[in-house]
């Protein structure tokens, strides 16, 4: 593998980190530069990366420089690593959304070879989806290496179309909040219905773990399984029911389209 600089020590790089490491990446090959120390120094205690306040010295140091900072933060970041050494041959992929190929190279100043990325944060346990697309300007072997990079903490879909990357973000990048907002519904019912807060984690967690798990491991249609557990006139159909009869359906969809729509305006 070769040596990687997180810019950015967040949540996201945070993800990816803990999935590289613990797929066998050389924790010395990973180096992360946040200017704060807190989320930096805690990365590499946890985990023995190497860190620094200099995000230059970090793009010095690494071959392929993921750029994990807020979206607004992008440009200004890529302005800075001008001032490193030769960046024309690194490959820099971008976890950023709402920042498009053309920007971060037109702030990069050179026509670098950009892999956009659009993972989540399942990533940290081995579990992340991520939807890449990748510059004219990236070679195989540039290609190869990120693929592997993300598909060591996940699966990976290539995109042929940058835009895709925002549909990406509403079906996986931001989808994980949905699911939790979901369990968050449940549980909090649950406890409203008398289960300690122990009793309703554990309801929700085991019950969302298992779903996921046949889904996973049943070649069923996902509306298959649904229809397995929904006896007529029973239980569920009565939920599913009022689901429906709420727009369960129309809400999914209008909140993926507001994730796009918040993408295409972020990128303008
Ligand atoms: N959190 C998520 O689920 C996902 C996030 N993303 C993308 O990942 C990127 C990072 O998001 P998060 O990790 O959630 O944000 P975050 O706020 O947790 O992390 C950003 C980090 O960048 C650091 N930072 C700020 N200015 C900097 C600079 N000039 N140089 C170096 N580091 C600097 C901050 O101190 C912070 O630690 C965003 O662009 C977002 O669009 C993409 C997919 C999923
Ligand atoms: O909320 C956001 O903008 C980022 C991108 C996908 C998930 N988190």
């Amino acid at each position: 593998m070769k040596k990687i600089a997180f810019i950015g020590a967040g949540n996201m790089a945070r993800a990816i980190v803990i999935g590289l490491v613990n797929s066998g990446v050389t924790p010395s090959d990973i180096i992360v530069a946040n200017p704060s120390p807190e989320k930096r120094l805690a990365l590499a205690n946890e985990f023995g990366i190497m860190h620094t306040d200099d995000n230059i010295k970090a793009t010095e140091f690494a071959d392929i420089i993921v750029l994990s900072v807020k979206p607004h933060f992008i440009s200004d970041v890529c302005q800075q690593l001008t001032k490193a050494c030769d960046i024309s041959q690194k490959l820099f992929i971008s976890v950023a959304a709402g920042r498009t190929v053309a920007q971060i190279q037109q702030a990069l100043a050179c026509n670098a070879a950009v892999v956009r990325v659009m993972p989540n944060t399942p990533s940290q346990l081995g579990f992340g989806m991520s939807g890449l697309f990748a510059s004219p300007e990236v070679n195989d072997e540039q290609k190869a290496a990120s693929g592997k990079l993300m598909s060591a903490v996940g699966k990976i879909i290539w995109l042929e179309t940058e835009s895709k990357i925002n549909d990406v973000i509403a079906v996986a990048g931001s989808a994980p909040a949905y699911f939790f907002l979901f369990m968050e519904a449940m549980e909090t019912h649950a406890k409203s219905l008398g289960f300690t807060d122990e009793e309703s984690r554990m309801l929700v967690q085991q019950t969302a773990l298992g779903s996921a798990q046949m889904v996973a491991h049943n070649s069923e249609s996902i509306s298959t399984l649904r229809g397995n557990v929904t006896s007529k006139g029973g239980t569920t159909h009565a939920a599913i029911e009022q689901f429906k009869a709420d727009g369960i359906e129309l809400m999914v969809k209008n909140a993926m389209n507001a994730a796009i729509a918040r993408a295409e305006e972020m990128a303008k």
